[in-house]
């Protein structure tokens, strides 16, 4: 399904050679937040994802993603409550200025060997708004309500 708004960014992409004939990263449902991505890997050598294990897995393409964004890779949940499998640097950072091809980095954290065969939707991506600030070192915090209290200090 691909949904289009006027004020939407748009999402270059270019296909690598080991992307060829895979669909394109889609929202799969009208209000989907991510883009279901692909294995772009070899039909004849599925991988197989053994307990315990990572793969970075690639996904055939290389997003051009708008300034100002960035791309989230995330875990797909059925893959995570079926099979264990998720994204171990979740959720992993595609910058707007990486132009090299975005890989997702699957590990497996079931307890049965987990089979990728090419095409199979393994992660989804989803366009966030950055802000970049301008650091400054200062000397004295400002005085808040909390102070330093965190990591359960109003209970649970
Ligand atoms: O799930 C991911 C995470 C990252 N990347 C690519 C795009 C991102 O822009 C780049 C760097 O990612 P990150 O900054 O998270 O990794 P790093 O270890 O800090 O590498 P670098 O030193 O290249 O920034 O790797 C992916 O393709 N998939
Ligand atoms: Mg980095």
């Amino acid at each position: 399904m691909t949904i289009h708004h006027d004020l939407s960014p748009t999402l270059n992409l270019i296909r690598l050679p080991n992307g060829e004939g895979l669909d394109l990263p889609a929202y799969e449902s009208k209000g989907a937040a991510g883009m279901d991505l692909r294995a772009a890997i070899d039909e004849a050598t599925p991988l197989m994802l053994l307990p315990g294990k990572r793969a970075l897995v690639p996904t055939g393409f290389i997003f051009e993603i708008p300034e100002h964004f960035e791309g989230q890779v995330r875990p797909r949940s059925g893959l995570a409550f079926k099979n264990g499998i998720t994204c171990l640097n979740s959720p992993g950072t595609v910058d707007s200025d990486y132009r090299g091809e975005v890989k997702v980095l699957l590990a497996n954290l079931g307890e049965e060997p987990f089979v990728i065969e090419r095409g199979m939707r393994i992660a989804q991506m989803v366009i966030a708004p950055v802000t970049q600030v301008r650091v400054a070192e200062i000397t004295e915090a400002s005085e808040t309500l909390r102070g330093a209290g965190g990591f359960g200090s109003t209970g649970v």
